[in-house]
Formats: structure tokens, sequence, C-alpha cells
């Protein structure tokens, strides 16, 4: 099983390109991947089971792994047959819908985890909307928190930056997990920022890996 303090405050780097675009390919993610360990990234996060099974020979840092299926409601890692999917590719860590909505496959997210735990050594990565969430992931048995779904679930308006305000509401529950800021994380004084929050580690993905969406914010500003 992974041990979690080699994630302390440092850099985990989100690999994913999404359907339809040019850099969609599980080989070119497996660059990616190396390209961000590379600039120091001690762990990475990979959709698709292809991306994680080539990502897996290309580094040996730790994986998230996540299996992204559908676009709305629970669609990360949805159900308990994904996320053993996910495990069986190479997943350190396993991302999952952290969320208090219902799940496709019927279970609480309390029954995937404990299947999940009692099946494999991954450990658990609760994707989280807000504080309730992140409560009630931490009751159900998650091994870290996420704020992957800060602005998307409905329950928190979609800041431009990172949900300082989550990362400092769920620090402060003092769940006794480490908590990973994740999403919209888009320079570095903004990491810094969600440390300072109180976070333990944070994901950083479009503003390193997702060159159409960087061309775009530049364009933009030229365009003005
Ligand atoms: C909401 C959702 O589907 N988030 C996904 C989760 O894996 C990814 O699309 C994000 O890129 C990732 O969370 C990193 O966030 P950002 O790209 O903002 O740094």
């Amino acid at each position: 099983m992974l041990d979690l303090s080699m994630l302390e405050s440092r850099l985990i780097v989100s690999c994913q390109a999404y359907p339809g675009e040019p850099l969609r390919d599980p080989r070119t993610m497996a660059r990616m991947a190396q390209a961000a360990v590379a600039g120091g990234a001690v762990a990475v996060r990979i959709q698709g089971i292809t991306d994680l099974e080539q990502t897996r020979v290309a580094v040996e840092v730790p994986m998230i792994g996540l299996w992204k299926d559908g676009a709305d409601g629970v669609f990360i890692t949805p159900t308990l047959e994904h996320a053993l999917a996910c495990v069986a590719a190479g997943s350190d860590i396993v991302a999952i819908d952290g969320t208090r909505r219902p799940r496709p496959d019927g279970r609480t997210l309390e029954e995937t985890i404990t299947a999940l735990h009692a099946q494999t050594d991954a450990l658990v990565m609760a994707d989280c909307g807000s504080a309730l969430d992140a409560k009630a992931a931490a009751d159900a048995g998650a091994d870290l928190i996420g704020t992957t779904l800060a602005g998307y679930t409905g329950e928190r308006t979609k800041t431009d930056g990172p949900d300082l305000d989550l990362i400092t509401e769920i620090a402060a529950l003092d769940l006794g997990l480490p908590l990973i800021a994740e999403g919209r994380i888009h320079t570095p004084a903004q990491a810094r920022a969600c440390l300072d929050a109180g976070a333990f580690a944070v994901v950083v993905g479009t503003a390193i890996t997702h060159p159409t969406t960087i061309t775009g914010w530049f364009a933009g500003a030229l365009a003005g």
C-alpha cells in the first residue's frame, strides 16, 4: 500500500485529453506524464484504462487512476467495476466520485470503498464537490479527499481559480485524511495558496497538460 507521506506538500499532475482532441492517445498521455515527472511531479493522475496501462510502464511514480464514463452526473469512476478496472490497470490510488449523489450501480459510496479495500491494496480518493461531501466520504472510509468536483455539482459556485474557501472549510473539519486540492489551479502562486489554506498536496491538470486551453488563454488576452 502506498505511503502517502511522499505526496505531502508536493505537486501531482493530471494528464488528460478529452474525446475528439488531437492529443487523445494513450501513448501521448504516457509521454505527457513522463514530461510532468521530469519537471517535478511526484505522482500523476491518469484517466482511462489504456492510458493507465501505458503510463504504468512509462513512469515509476504513483498513479491516481480514474475512468470517466459519461459527461454529467456521477461520471468519475462511477461504479465498483470501473474502479476495479483502474486498479487492475496499475493505479496506486483510485479516484472515484465522492459526492452524495446516487451512483449508477446502486451501491453507496461506503459499499464501493469497502469492496475496493477488501479486494485490492489501492487507496481511494473521493472526488468531492462540497464540505458535506468531504465529511460523508471520510465517514464512508475514503483514504484521501479531493476538491475535484467543487463548482461542478451545483453545491459550490465555480470559482475562476481554486476554491480556496472550500479548502479552508474542509481543512477546518479536521477529518484526519489528506486533503488534495484539485480544480482550476492555474498558477504556481495558486498552488502555493492551496497548501497555505490547508491542502496536503495539489493536483494541477489543465494549466500544465492541456495546451488547447492554455493557448486559448493567450489568444484571448491578445484579442483583448
Ligand atoms: C471536473 C472534472 O471532470 N475534473 C477532471 C478530473 O479528473 C479533469 O477534467 C480535471 O482536468 C482535473 O480535475 C484537474 O483539474 P484542472 O484541469 O482544472 O487543473
